[in-house]
């Protein structure tokens, strides 16, 4: 992959609570990525992908142990020897009594589960903590040798784990998400800080669509490290594609020397 990263973000519509659509509208978006124009080195794709926000009926239809997820995706990483941010699944957990947490995976070409992270901050204002069990653990992980992390989506509102990620190397944080109107512009703003603040890529991929009452507006997004906006979709459903150049990130690390200049015992 040298410095350079060609991307395909799977901005899709999902259909809340029926797993089996979600994965029959998943297949032929992940054949376009890698089919139709340059062969992408990482797919992403976004946060719930399988189930969406049915949060009442999220135990009986989330994929037991991510088993499901797991095997569709590393089948067509392996398949197509493409690396793939596989956003975040509803999975439930025989170790947490068949509590369900928001979890991304992400699968290296040869099909190899490379991270697993679960949403750490769960969101109050859709009811996640009355349904969802929280996730202990950064998703720091690397893709082909390149230091990356994972937040998925409410957790970027919490700047000290972007900065924790960075801190442990990240140059690349990938941000699976359901963001949904009003909240464009904290969408916005917030992918911009991160990666303005950390000196690092943010690749965003947020679904379109509605749910319900709730109204999705995509925006999947590239950011570079100088918080320039490299790529950024409309509201529809799309798969949007960016190249990115890695080499960007020590250089702008390089020009304003913010991780040499802090001074964390004063905060
Ligand atoms: O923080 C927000 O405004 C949106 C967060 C959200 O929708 C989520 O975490 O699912």
């Amino acid at each position: 992959m040298n410095n350079r990263m060609k991307l395909a973000l799977i901005q899709m519509d999902i259909h809340a609570g029926h797993p089996d659509d979600n994965f029959e509208r998943m297949a032929p978006l992940l054949e376009r990525a890698v089919n139709e124009g340059d062969k992408p080195d990482v797919i992403v794709v976004p946060e719930m992908w399988n189930t969406g926000y049915d949060l009442a009926r999220i135990r009986e239809i989330a994929d037991p142990e991510g088993a499901r997820t797991i095997e569709f995706v590393s089948s067509f990483s392996r398949k197509h020897g493409v690396n793939v941010v596989a956003g975040s699944v509803a999975a439930s957990r025989a170790a947490l009594g068949g509590g369900v947490t928001n979890t991304a995976y992400a699968f290296d070409r040869a099909g190899g589960r490379i991270a697993e992270y679960a949403k750490i901050h769960l969101f109050k204002l859709m009811d996640e903590h009355l349904h969802l069990e929280a996730g202990e653990r950064p998703g720091r992980f690397e893709l082909e040798g390149v230091p990356a992390g994972a937040m998925i989506c409410y957790d970027i509102r919490f700047p000290e784990l972007a900065r924790k990620l960075a801190l442990d190397g990240a140059k690349v944080l990938f941000v699976p998400a359901e963001w949904p109107h009003p909240r464009l512009h904290h969408w916005r703003t917030l992918l911009q800080a991160r990666a303005i603040e950390n000196q690092m890529y943010v690749v965003a991929c947020n679904r379109c669509g509605a749910s319900g009452d709730t109204q999705f507006f995509g925006h999947s997004m590239v950011v570079d490290p100088w918080g320039e906006i490299v790529a950024e979709a409309g509201e529809e459903e799309t798969i949007l594609r960016a190249e990115i150049d890695l080499a960007l990130t020590d250089e702008v690390r390089g020009r304003i020397p913010v991780f040499a200049d802090r001074r964390p015992t004063l905060y």
